[in-house]
């Protein structure tokens, strides 16, 4: 009974997930044998470098992978128990869009210049929740108010708002239809400082007021501290360690996150040098044998560049994947 009611809890899981880019006869291995879980009304925080493939990862849920380029090649990824992959086309689309929606970074990418953000979210909840035009309007006012957008503006076009309206847009048009997961891909990248910190305030609140689950892509780990509970580091294509944000970031034990904790600056105690993590991020065209971050890791040894390291229960909140897994004692 505990063990189903477990299963129960995952809302979305992605076992084994491998996706490929082919283009111009160059094959680049974007994730590779990924496992990710996220439970009903959890906020996963999901880094890494550019290039680990945490946006290939995200866009293989939302189904957006470019056509004839992006493929999954092994694996596969369930939403309350049932395969997204395997799922009949129109079953899918109610999924993706209704249950499960996605911000970018960049929401000029999902809104239409030519409407108003008043009719791109009238369109949005008369398509996924079947409403009249009146009903239509009147929520997606609501929503919009939500998100600190005053009705007034709803007959103005995205070119009309600034960057940090647009982005609240955004995630107004993601929530319009209520989600159970969100999926946001740096959501605030593009964005000043106080307007951020006024867009996470407000995902914070959505998510505590709605209990849906949230899959947060960022690089900045101050971030995930904030808004998540449990965080996955990725590294070429791969998930080297993850548990809860204070496990991991308490007690990093893969050479990696202990390279991304060092290179952020502290506030509080002595000043400290910054260092960087050395060499640059694995190149999905060539991945090397091994583990993959065995090329730019001070405590490589023999074994991690010929096997690949299984990933490890340090605790029942913490798993890594590394054959020295370090930082355990402080010794970092
Ligand atoms: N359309 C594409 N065609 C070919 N290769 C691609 C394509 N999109 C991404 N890649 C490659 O796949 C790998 C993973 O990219 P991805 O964008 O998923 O990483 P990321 O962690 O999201 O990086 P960023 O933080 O910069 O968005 C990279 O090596 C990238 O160059």
């Amino acid at each position: 009974m505990i063990e189903r009611e477990l299963v129960m809890d995952e809302l979305l899981k992605i076992s084994n997930l491998s996706v490929e880019y082919r283009s111009g006869g160059k094959v680049a291995k974007a994730v590779n044998n990924l496992n990710l879980t996220i439970k009903k009304g959890q906020a996963m925080g999901l880094v890494g470098e550019s290039g680990a493939g945490k946006t290939t990862t995200a866009l293989s849920v939302m189904g957006l992978l470019p056509e004839n380029i992006g493929m999954i090649t092994e694996g596969d990824i369930t939403y309350n128990g049932e395969s997204l992959i395997q799922m009949k086309e129109k079953q899918k689309n109610n999924i993706r869009g209704k249950k499960i929606s996605m911000v970018f970074a960049n929401p000029l990418s999902s809104l239409n210049p030519v409407f108003t953000i008043g009719h791109q979210i009238t369109m949005v909840l008369r398509k996924h929740k079947n409403l009249s035009e009146k009903d239509a309007k009147k929520e997606a006012a609501e929503i919009l108010k939500l998100v600190g957008i005053p009705d007034y503006r709803m007959g103005d076009y995205p070119h009309q708002f600034s960057g940090g309206m647009r982005q609240r847009v955004g995630i107004a048009a993601a929530l319009a239809c209520s989600p159970e997961l969100l999926i946001a891909d740096e959501p605030t990248t593009a964005l000043d400082v106080t307007i951020q910190a006024q867009i996470l305030e407000l995902m914070k609140d959505l998510q505590k007021n709605l209990n849906s689950s949230l899959l947060m892509i960022t690089h900045n780990l101050g971030i995930i501290a904030e808004l998540c509970q449990t965080v996955a580091v990725m590294y070429g294509g791969e998930v080297v360690e993850y548990g809860s944000v204070q496990e991991v970031f308490e007690h990093p034990s893969h050479w990696y996150t202990i390279g991304l904790l060092n290179a952020v600056p502290k506030l509080a105690g002595e000043r400290q040098r910054l260092i960087s993590i050395p060499g640059n991020v694995a190149n999905a065209q060539m991945l090397p044998e091994g583990c993959k971050f065995h090329p730019r890791c001070s405590r490589c040894i023999e074994k991690c560049k010929a096997k690949r390291p299984d990933m490890i229960c340090l605790n029942e909140k913490h798993y890594v994947q590394c054959w020295e897994a370090g930082g355990r004692n402080g010794e970092q």
